[in-house]
C-alpha cells in the first residue's frame, strides 16, 4: 500500500465526521447560519494567508523545478481562484468580502496554522507537505461527495462553493500531493515517516476543528477590544 493511502486510512475516522460536520451538512441544505458563514470566512481568509507563506517556505526546500513550480502554482490558485468560494459565503450572508479582511486568529486557525509553520520551519520536505495535505484533501472529497449526493442546482445557494471544490483542478492539486508524499516517504527513514504521519493526522484533526471554530464561532476569552483590531 503507498504511504499516502495508509495516512488516508489512517485518517479515515476523521474525514467521516468531517463529512458529517453541522456545517458541512449545512453547505449540503443550502442552511448554514449567517454569522457561521462570516466567521469561517474571517478565518479562512487569514488561514490561507498564512497557506501562501509556508508554501513559499516549501519551495526552500525542493530538490527541483517541477516540484517548485508545483508550489508556485499553488500560490497563484490561493492568491487567484480561492477567494471564488469566500465570494459565494459573503453572497449567501449578504456581506462584502473586504469587510471581512484582517481578523485576529481564532485559536483553532491559530493553532492551525502555527502547526503548518512548525512542520516548514523545523521539518523535511515530507514533513511539510503532510502538515498541508489535509487542506485540499478534506475539501476535495467534501466537494466532490456533495456534487455526489446533493447534485445541487445552479440556484442552490452553495453551488459555486461545492463546484469549486469537485473540480478536477483540486483533484489534480491532491493528486500531486499524494504523489509528492509517496516520493518523500520512499526516501525517508522510519522515524521522519512516523512524523510524516502525525503531521498528518494533526492537521486532518484541525480541519474538523476548523469548522468547529467557525459553526461556534470561537473566540479568545478575555479578549479586550483593542488586542482585537489589527493582525497578529
Ligand atoms: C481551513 C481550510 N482547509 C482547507 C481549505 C481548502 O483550500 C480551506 N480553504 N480552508
Amino acid at each position: 500500500m503507498k504511504f499516502s493511502e495508509k495516512l488516508r486510512q489512517e485518517a479515515d475516522p476523521i474525514y467521516e465526521a468531517i463529512f458529517k460536520h453541522p456545517f458541512v451538512q449545512g453547505i449540503a441544505e443550502g442552511s448554514v447560519p449567517k454569522e457561521a458563514l462570516i466567521h469561517y470566512v474571517k478565518q479562512d481568509y487569514e488561514y490561507l494567508t498564512a497557506f501562501c507563506r509556508i508554501y513559499g517556505m516549501a519551495v526552500s526546500k525542493c530538490e527541483n523545478r517541477e516540484e517548485m513550480s508545483f508550489f508556485q502554482n499553488q500560490i497563484g490558485f490561493i492568491l487567484h481562484e480561492e477567494i471564488h468560494p469566500h465570494n459565494n459565503f459573503c453572497e449567501a450572508a449578504g456581506v462584502r468580502y473586504e469587510d471581512l479582511q484582517k481578523a485576529p486568529l481564532a485559536p483553532t486557525a491559530h493553532h492551525y496554522t502555527k502547526h503548518m509553520l512548525e512542520a516548514a520551519a523545523g521539518g523535511t520536505l515530507g514533513e511539510t507537505l503532510t502538515a498541508l495535505a489535509p487542506c485540499p484533501w478534506t475539501y476535495w472529497e467534501i466537494g466532490s461527495r456533495l456534487m455526489k449526493e446533493v447534485d445541487p442546482s445552479p440556484n442552490h445557494p452553495f453551488y459555486d462553493w461545492i463546484t469549486f471544490y469537485a473540480d478536477k483542478e483540486v483533484s489534480k492539486i491532491t493528486n500531486t500531493f499524494k504523489k509528492l508524499i509517496d516520493e518523500c516517504a520512499e526516501k525517508a527513514g522510519e522515524r521522519e515517516r512516523e512524523q510524516m504521519c502525525e503531521n498528518f493526522l494533526v492537521s486532518a484533526r484541525l480541519e474538523h476543528r476548523f469548522w468547529t471554530m467557525a459553526y461556534e464561532q470561537e473566540t479568545w476569552e478575555m479578549v479586550n477590544s483593542s488586542l482585537n483590531q489589527g493582525r497578529n
